[in-house]
């Protein structure tokens, strides 16, 4: 099978910037946004008036915000939506989607409260078997990507076919997909780099240099690694595009949304002010405190996590964690 229609659910700056990836990719997209009003301004000007306004989207790319308009044909329902909305945000979804359609997840967060990953979301929120599901991972900032500068992803289903059947859907002159089968160790490592990227972050906000964002980047890479494999991940997905890849990407961007709230909390801006003056979704933000509770589940100790938590949800001040950090317990470097 070959996809030839697909529907994006979310017209923020991902869905917006994939939707132009599958439309390069030769398929006919059906953006779905919330607000009639910006759909229609999509429809008509073939642009995101809201995300990534300077951007021409390609004319195969049609927007409504109609669920059963937005789903008619589809064979990949694309789901662009913030973690933390994404249970909520697929209930209208559930009973219109063609029985045969694979449903594809872009958002990279675990969610609050229950500690589930996106896909276990999907299967509850949808019922769909995990043989139609595929996540979509990796350093993949949305304007560079709408900028069709060249990059690569992971497409990650449990069956190889679906994730063969994506990766075809949206491999594109800029856009690179490899595929795998590693799920957990894809969405784990999407997840956390977010909250790694915070505290990356929070010490170029203090002023602090290479050596220390570096020491943050390799140090985070080994809990997120010890995490997911704990949770049943391959640890060589940690290597790659979806680990290491996109851990690099968020941490060192002036683009990420994570990285700036956390250079906004080093500068002792509060999360409030940080967090409204970027106006758009920064996930680690939301996924801190449930990384955590996954963590502690497991009997695995993330550290620069547990930091984050104490900067983003109980308001300590960064220079005092930065220093708790640095006194931990000396010992091997590969535990
Ligand atoms: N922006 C980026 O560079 C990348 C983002 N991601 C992930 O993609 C996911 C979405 O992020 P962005 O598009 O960047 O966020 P965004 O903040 O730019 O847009 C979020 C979109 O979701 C919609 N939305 C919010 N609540 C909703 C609900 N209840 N129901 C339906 N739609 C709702 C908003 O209207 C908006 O269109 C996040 O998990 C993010 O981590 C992944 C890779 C790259
Ligand atoms: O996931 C991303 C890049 O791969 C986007 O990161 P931010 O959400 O921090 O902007």
């Amino acid at each position: 099978m070959i996809a030839e229609r697909a529907t994006v659910v979310g017209a923020g700056s991902w869905g917006t910037a994939f939707a132009l990836v599958l439309a390069d990719a030769g398929l006919d997209v059906r953006l779905w946004a919330r607000r009639p009003e910006l759909a229609e301004a999509i429809s008509t000007t073939h642009r995101n008036p809201d995300y990534l306004p300077d951007i021409e989207l390609p004319t195969t790319i049609t927007s409504t915000s109609v669920v059963e308009e937005a789903l008619e044909g589809a064979d990949l329902v694309v789901l662009a939506m913030p973690a933390q909305k994404l249970r909520v945000g697929l209930a209208p979804w559930r009973d219109n989607l063609p029985p045969d359609a694979v449903l594809v997840s872009l958002a990279k967060g675990i969610e609050l409260r229950t500690g589930s990953r996106m896909s276990q979301v999907i299967r509850e929120a949808t019922g769909v078997d995990e043989e139609r599901l595929a996540v979509v991972s990796g350093p993949n900032l949305a304007r560079e990507i709408a900028e069709r500068q060249p990059a690569a992803g992971v497409v990650a289903s449990s069956r190889e076919a679906t994730a063969e059947l994506v990766a075809a859907a949206c491999a594109s002159p800029a856009f690179r997909p490899y595929t795998s089968t590693d799920v957990v160790g894809c969405e784990i490592a999407g997840a956390t780099k977010n909250v790694i990227a915070l505290a990356v972050g929070a010490a170029e906000g203090l002023g602090l240099g290479d050596n220390t964002k570096s020491t943050v980047i390799t140090r985070g890479l080994a809990e997120t690694l010890r995490l997911g494999v704990a949770l049943g991940a391959d640890p060589a997905t940690f290597s790659g595009l979806a680990g290491v890849g996109d851990l690099i990407a968020t941490c060192m961007s002036p683009l990420s949304r994570n990285h700036r709230v956390g250079v906004g909390l080093g500068r002792g801006g509060t999360l409030a002010e940080v967090v409204a003056s970027i106006g758009q979704t920064a996930e680690g933000v939301t996924s801190c405190e449930s990384i955590l509770a996954l963590a502690a589940e497991a009997g695995v100790e993330v550290p620069i996590v547990e930091a984050v938590v104490a900067m983003v949800v109980d308001g300590q001040r960064p220079e005092l964690i930065a220093d708790a950090l640095m006194l931990r317990r000396r010992k091997p470097e590969k535990h």
